[in-house]
């Protein structure tokens, strides 16, 4: 009998609630398949949770999150929300949950599946082996500084401040080369090193921990160039490590060589094997409510939860090959289909993959 894992559920805003139903349904898939256990306790985040509790991220949703093995979040925010007071503000809410948590490192993979390749933006022989992740400083940088505004002579000045310790630089990039060496050795260090002071250190401490890694190897790139050559030569990437604000504008360039942002899972990481498995996308208050979203971001989000933080490398697999199946089957959900006119929606998709991983969970 295997030992029950606590999951805090957090489905947010917008299309949160949507593409988090599919993922459960995947959780309770996984149990009647392979036996896990999976305890679930839900949590209010972001929007509604100013609605519901006047605070974005209210100390019992916090609790439930730090008595969990792992927590599943949806997407948070919308334009009722976006232009609140700084102390009410989504982001406040999901900058401040990362904090709380501990949870200094992102991961972004960004793997092109071959059927896809029609709905990248990049021709397929440009796309052929690109097979990336990203990772990205989640707790520093300017999200965190000290921001505000001021009057001058010319009127407001406001103020966003960019601060990165030499401690926080080397544990993110301790880990990229770490995740490096199980991959294809190689590692990207963006930066802009030729105008910042903060991308100055980040270099140095790269460079000062580099010798510790010989067998991968390391390559320095300025962001402006990185977000040409994602375009250009993306899959010469393997491991590209940065700092917060450029992880997040990256990873959602990378998003469309995989065809759409619906499809780009990701995983927030501490010191210990406890995360936070979230879609890369936001609340999509564009599409919301109308059962259109695309859930594998999330339902991929699940297979990395079972890999990174319970160690279950079969329920991963299975979930990985059944979205593959799927899509190779010709199911699109909007965002990812050529022709729009044959879409199905948010629960045809996750059906779909959840009766894929009858056979998948065989094949593993
Ligand atoms: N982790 C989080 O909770 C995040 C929250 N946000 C918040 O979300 C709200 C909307 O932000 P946007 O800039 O519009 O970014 P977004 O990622 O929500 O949407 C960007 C575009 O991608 C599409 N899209 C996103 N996810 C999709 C999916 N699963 N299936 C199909 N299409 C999808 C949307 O329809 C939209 O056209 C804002 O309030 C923002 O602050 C933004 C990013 C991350
Ligand atoms: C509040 C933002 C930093 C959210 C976002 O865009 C992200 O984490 O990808
Ligand atoms: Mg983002």
């Amino acid at each position: 009998m295997s030992e029950v894992k606590k999951i805090a559920i957090i489905a947010g805003d917008g299309i949160g609630p949507e593409v988090v139903a599919e993922a459960e349904k995947v959780l309770k898939r996984t149990e009647e398949l392979f036996g896990y256990k999976f305890e679930t306790e839900h949590g209010l985040f972001g929007g509604i949770a100013i609605d519901e509790k006047g605070t974005p991220l209210p100390q019992e949703t916090l609790d439930i999150c730090k008595s969990a093995d792992a927590v599943l979040l949806g997407a948070v925010g919308g334009p009722k929300w976006d232009n609140n007071p700084k102390e009410l503000r989504p982001e406040t809410g999901l900058l401040g949950i990362r904090k709380a948590l501990g949870l200094f490192s992102n991961i972004r993979p960004a793997n092109v599946f071959d059927c896809l390749k029609e709905a990248s933006t990049l021709k397929p022989e440009v796309l052929e082996g690109t097979d990336l992740i990203v990772v990205r400083e989640l707790t520093g940088g300017i999200y965190f500084g000290d921001k505000f505004r001021r009057d001058t002579e010319n009127g407001q000045e406001a103020v966003d401040t960019c601060a990165y310790s030499e401690s926080e630089v080397e544990r993110i990039a301790r880990q990229a080369f770490e995740i490096a060496q199980k991959r294809r050795k190689k590692l990207a260090s963006v930066d802009k090193a030729n105008v910042l002071e903060t991308s100055r250190l980040w270099r140095e401490v790269v460079n000062r921990i580099a010798p510790e890694y010989p067998d991968v190897e390391l390559e320095h790139v300025l962001v402006d160039n990185c977000a040409m050559q994602l375009l250009r030569r993306p899959s010469s990437f393997d491991v590209i490590v940065t700092e917060n604000m450029f992880g997040d504008i990256l990873s959602d360039e990378a998003a469309m060589l995989t065809g759409s942002i619906g499809m780009l899972s990701s995983a927030s990481l501490g010191e210990g094997s406890f995360g936070l498995y979230e879609p890369v996308h936001g609340s999509a208050p564009d599409i919301a409510g109308q059962g259109i979203s695309n859930p594998i971001a999330t339902i991929l989000s699940v297979a990395l939860m079972f890999r990174l933080t319970f160690g279950y490398e079969d329920a991963a697999q299975s979930i990985e090959n059944a979205v593959k199946i799927v899509l190779d089957a010709g199911h699109r959900t909007g965002d990812i289909a050529v022709d729009k006119s044959k879409a199905i929606g948010t629960t045809a998709m996750g059906d779909l993959i959840i009766a894929a991983m009858e056979k998948t969970a065989v094949a593993v």
